[in-house]
């Protein structure tokens, strides 16, 4: 399924153009607040109608201005998750689930009872909404969103409204949803911890105009998006399969460019892990460094290097997946740096998350 949106609107002082595409899993919508993030949602939801341009989900045409199909909200098939979880006060969590299938014709007991068990909910449901932390409030509009059989997921900052505890706890539902579904998931946060972890696409978007769209691990390491992401946000996504949980505590992992060692992770070894490597946590060295207490070096090429305010961004190959690295241009000169240099990359720190970053077949099928 693949959601397609060709779309211009003029609203007092703010024009809206954009043109991209989200395939399945998650598209993260990101930008600065007013970008036009919300008003592609509600155009895609239908709560807005476009002045110009077309929008489908794999080929059904929701919207279009040129013939004037316009089809309503209620027969496009979209699950909504908002900032705040909008389930009914009065009904019990398991009416609140229902209530979405009733709505789509479909009562599906056995999807009931998977969905409910993918979002760990099966204890919640004869509470009602107020008896619920604002985290499980957000798993059951989860739930509610899902269970509607959507053909698509619209999440508005679902988790803009939570503190950092109960992000933690929704996220790896957000990645379940993400693997186990096959759903397209538009995404819209100005998080792009949030969205290293879960995108698949990233559509980037300034004053309403698309300035960069793709696969996640290209747009999260080019150096040309380092501005609008922020410069300490910038960093790399690699995919690692997990090999062995070892004697001395550290998880052992496979990337495509050789083994890193991180502290014990919880995940069953054959899984896929999703490493994001901030630029700022990586160190170039010209040689393999003997004495180094740091245990992740990777060999890799020099693609580029792109000069910043405060110093270079240097794009590295590493055995066929992106890795940027954030260093002083004092340090890039030193090590006489440029496109073709075979060099090392220190890896000080590397944050973890479940899944594969779409790249898994061209790197880890044929082992
Ligand atoms: N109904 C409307 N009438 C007039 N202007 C609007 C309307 N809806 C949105 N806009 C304008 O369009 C621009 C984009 O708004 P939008 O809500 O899509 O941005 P956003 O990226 O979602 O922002 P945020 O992150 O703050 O939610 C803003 O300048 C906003 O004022």
């Amino acid at each position: 399924m693949m959601l397609s949106v060709s779309i211009r609107h003029q609203f007092p002082g703010f024009t809206l153009d954009a043109t991209f595409e989200a395939p399945p899993g998650v598209t993260a919508l990101f930008g600065r607040s007013g970008s036009g993030k919300t008003s592609i949602v509600n155009a895609v939801a239908g709560l807005m109608r476009p002045d110009a341009g077309r929008i489908e989900v794999d080929g059904r045409l929701l919207s279009d201005s040129e013939s004037g199909h316009f089809l309503p909200p209620h027969r496009r098939g979209m699950g909504y998750v908002f900032q705040e979880a909008r389930l009914f006060p009065h009904l019990t969590v398991r009416q609140n689930l229902l209530y979405g299938g009733w709505f789509s014709g479909r009562r599906d007991r056995a999807g009931f009872a998977r969905i409910v068990e993918m979002l760990g909910i099966g204890q919640l449901l004869n509470r009602r909404p107020l008896a619920l932390s604002g985290g499980e409030r957000q798993r059951v509009a989860l739930g509610r969103a899902i269970l509607s059989n959507p053909r698509l997921l619209l999440m508005d900052e679902p988790l803009a409204a939570l503190d950092e505890a109960r992000k933690a706890e929704i996220l790896p539902y957000l990645e379940r949803l993400r693997d186990e579904t096959g759903l397209p998931i538009l995404y819209v946060s100005h998080a792009p911890a949030e969205i290293a972890r879960l995108a698949s696409s990233i559509v980037l978007l300034e004053a309403g105009q698309v300035i960069a769209a793709g696969p996640a691990t290209r747009i999260l390491s080019d150096p040309a998006t380092v501005p609008a992401l922020g410069l300490r946000e910038a960093g790399a996504i690699i995919t690692a399969r997990v090999e062995a949980h070892e004697a001395d505590g550290l998880t052992r992992l496979g990337t495509s460019s050789g083994t890193v060692f991180l502290p014990r992770i919880d995940a069953e070894p054959q899984s896929t892990l999703r490493l994001r490597i901030l630029a700022q946590d990586v160190m170039i060295a010209l040689e393999r460094p003997a004495g180094i207490s740091a245990l992740n070096l990777l060999p890799a090429v020099v693609r580029d290097l792109t000069e910043t305010e405060s110093g270079m961004l240097v794009r590295l190959d590493a055995g066929g997946e992106t890795i940027l690295a954030r260093i002083t241009r004092r340090s890039a000169y030193a090590l006489a740096l440029e496109p073709g240099k075979p060099v090392y990359a220190i890896l000080k720190a590397v944050s973890v998350a479940p899944g594969s970053v779409g790249n898994m077949k061209r790197h880890f099928h044929s082992t």
